[in-house]
């Protein structure tokens, strides 16, 4: 018997090419599913529900299993470290994860300063480098801090390098490239390991035609 499957969708930029991917894997997803303010949808014909969440909670939703399976980016994996399984490499979203500041620059001798949406990352990037910095924590406009004076590095996402150019930053090191992936909670991919197979199988062909 098939059982329903859960998968939680983040919302925002990985959402319309996610959404892509599945239907190019043959998932007939409603008008709805693109336009809508509901966060669960129901797929019924495709055996499928859909959780809508914030791109950094998803891998908690499907830690705690509440969502079968989920699509995070890997710069959120490495952040959260989530006891979930990571099963396929989307290729999309692609962009990485950077050290970034004003050009000219050295970190400050004494407890340099670095602004992040990922403490743990950057905490661990500086501590393999043997360097001890301080973090401060932010949630958005990252490049602001170094310009503001808040900060001496910076570490974010990189796509376009738009944002850095526009703001007068400059790469300094480049730490990790970042695609979004398919996670799995390790419970639900034994007991429905045969649909999460199936959708493995379906989203892998898609995935390499695009190579
Ligand atoms: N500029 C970018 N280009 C491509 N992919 C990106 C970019 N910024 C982030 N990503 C990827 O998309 C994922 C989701 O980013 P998105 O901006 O939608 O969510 P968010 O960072 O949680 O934003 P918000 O806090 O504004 O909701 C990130 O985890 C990352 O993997
Ligand atoms: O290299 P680019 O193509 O310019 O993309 C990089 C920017 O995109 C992300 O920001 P986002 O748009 O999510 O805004 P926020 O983090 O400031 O909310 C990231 O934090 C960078 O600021």
């Amino acid at each position: 018997m098939n059982n329903v499957l859960t998968i939680a969708m983040p919302k925002g930029r990985i959402f319309e090419e996610a959404a892509d991917l599945l239907r190019k894997a043959g998932y007939q997803l409603p008008p709805e599913f693109d336009d809508s303010r509901k966060l669960i949808i129901e797929v019924e014909n495709e055996g499928l529900r859909f959780i809508l969440a914030k791109p950094t909670d998803v891998p908690t939703y499907v830690e705690h299993g509440v969502a079968d399976i989920g699509i995070a980016g890997k710069d959120v994996l490495l952040e959260e470290e989530r006891d979930v399984y990571e099963l396929l490499d989307l290729r999309i979203s692609a962009c990485y994860l950077a050290v970034a500041g004003l050009p000219g620059t050295k970190m400050n001798d004494v407890a340099p300063r670095v602004a992040t949406k990922y403490p743990n990352v950057a905490e661990a990037y500086f501590r393999e480098q043997g360097e001890q910095v301080e973090i401060i924590k932010l949630n958005g406009s990252i490049e602001l801090a170094p310009i503001i004076g808040l900060s001496d590095r910076i570490v974010d996402i990189v796509s376009t390098g738009r944002t850095m150019r526009e703001n007068g930053l400059v790469e300094y090191e480049r730490i990790v490239d970042v695609t979004s992936r398919l996670i799995v909670n390790p419970v639900s991919y034994r007991i429905k390991d045969n649909q999460i197979d199936d959708l493995v199988t379906r989203l892998s062909k898609v995935v390499s035609v695009e190579d």
